[in-house]
């Protein structure tokens, strides 16, 4: 979601201290989050036009953003009992046609791997006039990584996030904040339980009440408690169970050619290096992401998978990760040069193609030489070669996402399923 205009912050501190998993309180203010409770159901009935009976009521909840609170809500409208979405409400002062726009160029596709947006419309609220998005529900990618690690099958998951990246590539479409984060698994066996029986597998959310050391300006826009998010990816996932991956949080999705694109907000873990050398030089992004910077992150994500470590550790925005990136791809490009040759840290690397190729065939040996892993030397000579292509300093050099996936790391059959 793309902010019109910054929210001046509400200063306000809470009695009994906040849980870290929820949002924070001081963005419950005009133009921000929209207070809600469990049990609320949207839109509220004033909302409702006669013709529209959607009602969506809110059972717990899934996250928070920079821009919105997702709660799990069941579909109060459907016949059949134990139809549930996520709820995206977003903070009042974004702009939602970005993403709906976006959405509206993704035709469906049954065997997808992106996110899909089932419903869309608008409340209002003391803090302003909210967006709502009904997605369908996704596990934790992230949670299901540490339950089902020994079960899975890398390429076929690295396979599975190329195709959702592909996907949007094809339809015209920068994904922009691709990472570990926004990926998604999908629970096609929530929708065999009832509601009743939903809420009950859940233990009591331990919810932090809302009761602010100073008295509020506008207590009308705070909610009574915060709500902590509710893993319901470690309830109702089975680690062995074969795993459909989906794309989420098309936030900061870009159409390509558009003249709006916003600039890029990558993490600094995915960044691309050329995103990241402008916010090292100037402080500034001015750029937007490309389909280039979406391979980049891509390739950071699978090689996650694969290796079970980050790319790079402890990544911030500075002018060490720089060093790190020319070293993954053995070159400084020309437009660095001034910069590099100015910084005490980076002119004393050893940036070139062999050293970086040594430290590919040292990752390869090592992994290579672990016992009982799932894939061959042979596996990781060929994956390292992808990786090696994508991660590319020049995003012109990068493969296209198309290329990525007629690489043989994902064209050979996967005989390595685990
Ligand atoms: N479809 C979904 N199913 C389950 N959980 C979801 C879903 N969509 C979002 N979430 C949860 O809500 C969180 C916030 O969602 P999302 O990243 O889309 O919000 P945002 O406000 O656009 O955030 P950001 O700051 O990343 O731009 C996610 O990290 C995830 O935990």
């Amino acid at each position: 979601m793309t902010v019109q205009k910054p929210v001046p912050p509400q200063r306000l501190s809470l009695h009994w201290g906040v849980d870290e998993d929820v949002e924070e309180i001081s963005r419950y203010t005009y133009g921000g989050y929209h207070p809600i409770q469990l049990g609320d159901v949207l839109p509220p009935p004033a909302d409702t036009e006669p013709s529209n009976s959607r009602k969506y009521r809110i059972l717990s909840k899934l996250g928070h953003g920079s821009f919105s609170t997702v709660w799990l809500a069941s579909a109060q409208h459907h016949s059949a009992s134990g139809r549930y979405f996520a709820i995206k409400v977003c903070v009042a002062n974004a702009d939602p046609q970005r993403e709906l726009d976006v959405f509206r160029l993704l035709s469906s596709d049954e065997g997808r791997h992106v996110l899909r947006l089932h419903d869309s419309f608008t409340i209002d609220g003391p803090n302003g006039t909210h967006a709502v998005h009904a997605f369908n529900v996704l596990g934790s990618f992230h949670i299901v990584a540490r339950l089902a690690r020994p079960h899975w099958n890398p390429r076929d998951l690295c396979r599975q996030i190329a195709q959702g990246l592909a996907f949007l590539h094809r339809h015209g479409v920068v994904h922009g904040d691709l990472h570990m984060g926004n990926i998604g698994v999908s629970m096609p066996q929530l929708d065999d339980i009832i509601e009743e029986d939903l809420i009950d597998r859940f233990d009591p959310p331990e919810c932090t009440i809302v009761f602010p050391r100073q008295t509020p300006a506008r207590p009308e826009s705070l909610p009574p408690y915060l709500v902590p998010p509710t893993h319901i990816s470690e309830l109702l996932l089975k680690p062995t169970a074969e795993l459909h991956i989906e794309l989420l949080d098309l936030g900061n999705a870009i159409i390509v050619g558009s003249s709006s694109a916003p600039p890029a907000c990558t993490p600094a873990a995915v960044c691309a290096p050329e995103i990241m050398f402008e916010q090292v030089t100037t402080s500034v992004v001015t750029q937007s992401a490309t389909t280039a910077s979406d391979i980049w992150a891509l390739a950071c994500i699978m090689y996650e998978i694969v290796f079970n470590v980050v790319l790079f550790h402890l990544a911030s925005h500075d002018d060490y990760l720089l060093g790190k990136m020319a070293a993954v791809c053995g070159k400084v490009p020309p437009s660095w040069r001034s910069f590099w040759d100015s910084n005490e840290h980076l002119r004393k690397l050893d940036i070139s193609q062999e050293a970086a190729d040594q430290k590919w065939q040292r990752k390869i040996d090592n992994s290579s030489a672990r016992k009982g892993g799932a894939l061959s030397r042979e596996d990781f000579v060929i994956f390292c070669d992808l990786l090696q292509r994508m991660l590319k300093i020049d995003p012109s050099d990068r493969l296209t996402i198309e290329e990525v996936l007629a690489h043989p790391w994902h064209t050979q059959t996967a005989d390595n399923s685990i």
